[in-house]
């Protein structure tokens, strides 16, 4: 039952450190002034060529830094409260979320990868029937539709897994490679059995899907892939019907199983595709005759979830009482992205190290799940 004061209590929270706000607009006021000086410099000696592409390299600096200065100059940290926005009556009245992932070919997006993909929106901390998930194969591929049936059948197991012992990684590859911390139960005697019983189970997923992966490379060809119909399929739709109608009955959210939808759309070489947009679109048409929910997660096919509470955590922001997002304070954002499968030897840094490790972006920490 929510307690009054529960109900009054704001589903997330925005904190603006003080001290960090007057160390930041000092270190740029010095900076600042600093970089004034060199500019002076410079333009006092603009006449010969050498200090004016010196000048020059020194304005795109500047550039640089005034556009660095945009996260420092107000740090904000977030903070969100599933458990209240679940003590809630709003709990009753969460709005729908349709995860859209799309692949396009499967010798370059392995169909595993794909199926972590899917598998970890799947497990997702939400209401089983108000999320669902959506794949489009662009490429049409038998292997895809065969891997995403044989997704469903580990989520059946997987999905009441990561319930049950509030799982936080639900990207399985990453979850039994036991890099995070927080899902180490391994002390839990019950909790090992199962996860033991549960990585089984993965190993035979993921060698039935590289064995179908070797025999499709025979068989398939590129002009099926440019070249093919439409095809929609409910992945275990009886399933499916069965849990909603157990739903409505005793209102069993705990035990749903989220929709899983295989979306190939029609194909012709003539005709233009769009790529990625157009297969988002065809997504959208798709799930808003089925699902139709107020929200739409997109993810790129190797773009697993690995936080559980990342759905949860974000209708915390847009169901808050005391602050609904007005349009004028929602905003997109193309955060960097995180890589988890880089060498340690890479040299380019493209695990952005600067971005990630030393300087922590704390105003958009929230947009890092
Ligand atoms: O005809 C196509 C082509 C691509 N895709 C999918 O679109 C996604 C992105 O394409 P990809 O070639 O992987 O692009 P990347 O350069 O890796 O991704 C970056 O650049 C993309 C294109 O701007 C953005 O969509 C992504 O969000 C961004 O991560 C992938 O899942 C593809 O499978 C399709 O579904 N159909
Ligand atoms: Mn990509």
């Amino acid at each position: 039952m929510a307690t009054p004061a529960n109900s009054q209590a704001p589903f997330s929270a925005v904190h603006v450190s003080r001290p960090l706000v007057i160390a930041n607009r000092v270190m740029a006021a010095v900076h600042a002034a600093l970089v004034a000086a060199v500019i002076a410099h410079r333009a006092l000696r603009l006449l010969s060529a050498a200090s004016a592409a010196m000048a020059l390299a020194d304005l795109t600096l500047l550039f640089l830094w005034v556009l660095s200065q945009s996260g420092l100059w107000r740090p904000v940290s977030r903070a969100a409260f599933p458990e209240r926005l679940l003590a809630s009556p709003r709990r009753s009245s969460l709005p729908g979320v349709d995860v859209l992932v799309v692949t396009a070919d499967p010798d370059k997006e392995p169909a595993l990868v794909v199926m972590n993909t899917v598998v970890s929106a799947m497990a997702l901390d939400y209401p089983g029937g108000r999320l669902s998930v959506y794949l489009s194969d662009d490429a049409g591929s038998p292997l895809t539709l065969l891997a995403t049936r044989k997704a469903y059948a580990f989520a059946r197991a997987w999905v009441p897994f990561c319930r049950k012992h509030s799982v936080q990684c639900p990207w399985p590859d990453r979850y039994f490679a036991g890099d995070n911390v927080h899902d180490d139960r391994r002390g839990e005697a019950a909790a090992a059995e199962e996860r033991r019983r549960i990585k089984e189970m993965y190993e035979t997923f993921k060698g039935d899907i590289e064995e179908a992966s070797r025999k499709q490379q025979r068989s398939w060809t590129e002009e099926e892939r440019r070249d093919h119909d439409a095809h929609v399929e409910i992945i275990a739709a009886g399933d499916h019907e069965q849990q909603q109608r157990g739903e409505e009955e005793d209102n069993d959210e705990e035990a749903t199983m989220p929709l899983l939808v295989y979306v190939s759309r029609e194909k012709r070489r003539a005709s233009p595709h769009h790529f990625k947009a157009g297969a988002l679109n065809v997504l959208l048409r798709v799930s808003s005759l089925m699902s139709n929910a107020a929200y739409a997660l997109v993810l790129d096919c190797d773009m697993s979830c690995n936080s559980r509470a990342s759905a949860l955590e974000a209708m915390c922001i847009h169901l808050d009482h005391r602050s609904p997002p007005a349009p004028e304070n929602l905003a997109f954002v193309q955060f960097p992205q995180m890589f988890h499968n880089l060498s340690s030897n890479d040299i380019y840094t493209n695990d952005l190290r600067y971005i990630f490790k030393a300087r922590t972006l704390q105003s958009i920490d929230r947009a890092c799940h």
